[in-house]
Formats: structure tokens, sequence, C-alpha cells
């Protein structure tokens, strides 16, 4: 369990904490996030003792840090910190040894346990292929593992993080964060600064957002990362919808655009599947107001739609749309100044939609690049103009919107220049 209290660090005249509180309670992985500067390394620089607050305390299950000595702390608490370039040029098996440093007297040579702890150290980390390497000649991420294995050579009760997935592809970083989540779960008291929200959200067992050096949010990832607490913290406008193969959240940030064309106020969204949420995502980012359906309930874009708080006319999943679901459908297309339809859309087989949607504003999106299941080719398929890159939608829907000015809906199966 580590308790920060009353904790104020300062970097001479500039105050990064102050009157700061925090605790971590045992075996849990705590990932701390939030934007640049918010006091995240800081921290973690502060409760391993390597930077000494002005006041304040910092306990370790009861034990204040301040009043270990040197070989003490590093029997407490194992870093691996943000730059792993190391001063010397050692040979990976000699740097994760020295991990047992706080163990060892001097001049003796490794013992039993400490052999058995850097094995283990090298396995876990999937980096024994290296150990007679130098480490100055591995790639970043590479050494980013070995510094990883040090730590767990050092086999502390606490270990901190900053940034341990910053160099790692992205196999490597699911590899490493499920080891130290399974740490946490085998006792060890883990923080961890780390900026991939989705990541974070999906390995840590709580967070602790900062921002300014204070914590905005703490508590669990699917408690904190709300678009509100994010847009608050990182002062961006941000989308948080569900990651569907590991059902934690994902945070899709939006820069604030006060550029962005102004669209017609009421649209529809016909489709299902990942291609509909990705244009309900895009949609709900402006001043519209959005709707979809007919679309079956627990689909993605129907989930999509309850996230992002769209309406959503839903159906039976696997039913087709009785006729009323297409009275549903007139109705929600009347009340609608657009339509935006995915071509993958199964009821754009329907004539009877087809038929509906003609009589309205409607765009086709192409979905073959954005996870659409079915490319619709068929140049019947309807009356639409395309776009094929859905972040151009915005625009296309501004052009209806300014025609929508000029012009009443009187024509029928109105034309909108194709992007
Ligand atoms: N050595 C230093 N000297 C002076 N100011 C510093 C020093 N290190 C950090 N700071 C300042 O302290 C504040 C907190 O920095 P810190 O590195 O803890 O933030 P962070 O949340 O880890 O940021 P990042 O996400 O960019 O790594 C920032 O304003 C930073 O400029």
């Amino acid at each position: 369990m580590i308790d920060v209290e009353s904790l104020r660090v300062s970097y001479g005249e500039a105050v990064v904490f102050d009157d700061f509180e925090t605790s971590v309670p045992g075996g849990t992985f705590v990932g701390l996030v939030g934007p640049n500067g918010a006091g995240k390394s800081t921290l973690l620089r502060t409760i391993s003792g390597s930077l000494s607050p002005d006041s304040g305390r910092i306990t370790i299950d009861g034990t204040p840090v301040e009043t270990l000595r040197s070989r003490e702390q590093s029997r407490l608490v194992s870093v691996v910190p943000q730059d792993t370039s190391p001063a010397f040029s050692f040979t990976v098996g000699h740097f994760v040894e020295m991990g047992r440093t706080p163990y060892r007297s001097r001049f003796s040579p490794p013992d039993e346990t400490d052999r058995r702890l850097v094995d283990e150290a090298l396995d876990r980390t999937n980096t024994a292929r290296f150990e007679s390497r130098a480490i100055d000649e591995l790639s970043g991420g590479e050494r980013q593992r070995v510094v990883l294995a040090r730590a767990l050579a050092q086999d502390t009760p606490v270990i901190l993080l900053d940034e341990p997935t910053a160099s790692l592809d992205i196999n490597h970083q699911v590899e490493i964060l499920s080891l130290v989540a399974d740490l946490a779960a085998s006792g060890k008291t883990i923080v961890a600064a780390i900026h991939d929200l989705d990541l974070a959200a999906r390995f840590c067992d709580e967070l602790r957002l900062l921002a300014d050096g204070s914590i905005v949010d703490r508590g669990r990832p699917d408690a904190v990362l709300d678009a509100e607490t994010v847009e608050r913290a990182f002062e961006t406008e941000g989308v948080v919808t569900r990651n569907y193969a590991t059902g934690t959240p994902s945070v899709t940030a939006h820069p604030s655009d006060t550029d962005s064309p102004a669209i017609p106020d009421r649209v529809h969204v016909l489709g299902t599947g990942p291609a509909a949420a990705r244009v309900l995502s895009i949609l709900s980012r402006t001043d519209s107001d959005v709707s979809i359906g007919p679309a079956p309930a627990g689909d993605v874009a129907a989930v999509t739609a309850t996230e992002l708080g769209v309406r959503s006319h839903d159906i039976q999943a696997f039913a087709g749309v009785d006729a009323d679901g297409i009275r549903t459908l007139r109705i929600a297309l009347h009340e609608a100044d657009a339509t935006v339809v995915t071509d993958d859309c199964a009821l754009l087989d329907d004539d009877r939609v087809l038929s509906a949607l003609s009589e309205q504003p409607t765009i086709a999106v192409a979905t073959a690049a954005i996870g659409g299941d079915r490319h619709n080719s068929n140049p019947a398929t309807g009356p639409f103009d395309r776009t094929s890159d859905p972040d151009s939608l915005l625009e296309t829907l501004a052009t209806i919107g300014a025609r929508e000015d000029d012009e009443t809906r009187a024509s029928p199966n109105p034309r909108y220049p194709p992007l």
C-alpha cells in the first residue's frame, strides 16, 4: 500500500504538487494518466525517493520513504524509467543481474536465488535470447523489456513504471502490460504512467487521472474514462466508446475544430456494424441532432449509439423490417434534414427502404475501407451520391445544408455533388 499525504513538490519556483494526496492499495495495478506536464513522472520519482518533496509524506506499507537508506529503498521499490538508455555498455545478463545488488554484498558472486530470479526475469520478459548481447545495441523496445527484467529481478513489493510501453510494438505492449497485470494479481503494488488511455483502461485495475498537479478523477477505468472527464483533463473533445474485443473503454480525442462545416440540424443514419458506428462517432462531434435505425439491438452501431447518447430505433436482431419498421423509418427520415446510409446496409436490398430514402437528401458512405461487412457496389443500389472517405462526410453534409437553405425539398430524389 502506498500513501501520499499533503505532498508539495517543486522544481525551483515551479510548484508541481501542492497539498496532493492519493493512495494505491496493495496488490493493485494503478495507471497514472493525464496530459503532458500533469505531474505523472514527478509523482513516480517522488514515490521512488529519487526526488525529495518540499513537504508531505509518502509511506510504503507504513514506512516513510524518506527514512529509508538507499539499499532498503531498493528492496522495496523498483523503477522502470522513461529513458532506458544505459550510461555504460553492459551485457543484458549483467544488467539484469544488477537488480540483485540490494541483496548482495559488494564482492560476492550471485547465489542460487539471484541466478533463479535473473533467469525468471529474462524468461518472463522474453529477453533471455539477448542475455549475452550489449544492452546499448538493442532496439528501444528490446531495451525497455530488459529494464523491466531488471525490475523483476529486484523482486520488490512495489514496481513503478514510467511509460513502460512507449517504444514497444503492439504485440509487446500487450505482452508487457499483461505481465504487469499478472504481477499485480500475484500481490505486487504497481503504479505506471501510461499515455495510451485504451491500454490503461484495458490492463489497469484503477486509474488516477491527473491534470496540472491535481487528481481530476480516480477509480475503475470505466468510471474514470467518460467523455466529460476526459475533455476536462485533456482540454479536447473526446468520444468514449467500448472496445468490442476487450469490453474496456476506448477513447478517441477530437481536436476542438471551430472551422468544422455547418451541417444539417438533424441527420439520420441507416446502417449496422462497425462502419455505421464510425459514422455515428464522426457525427457525434458535431452539433447535429443524430439518430439511427432501424438497427438490430445489440449490433455494434446500436450499442455505440447508446454510448454516444444518439437516439436509436432498434429492431430485434436478425428480424427483417416489418411494416411498422418501415413506418418508423419513414418518420425518422421525414424528421431528418439528411440521411447517411452505409453501403453495406442489408436494408438497401429492400425496395421499401430504397423508395423511402430516395425522397430524402441521402449520402451513401462506401464502407469497404472502414470495416464494412459487405461492399454493395451495385450502382442500382440507390440514387445516392457516394463518399468513399468517411472523414469527408461532414463536408458533403455541409453541401446538403447549404442547398437546403436555397432549395426546398420539393424535388424528389435530389442529387448532390459527389466528393
Ligand atoms: N527537471 C525538471 N525541472 C524543472 N521542471 C520540471 C522538471 N521535470 C518536470 N518539470 C515540470 O514539472 C511539470 C510536471 O512534469 P512531469 O514530467 O511530471 O509531467 P508528466 O505528467 O510526466 O508529463 P509527460 O506526460 O509529458 O511525461 C511540468 O510542468 C514539467 O515542465
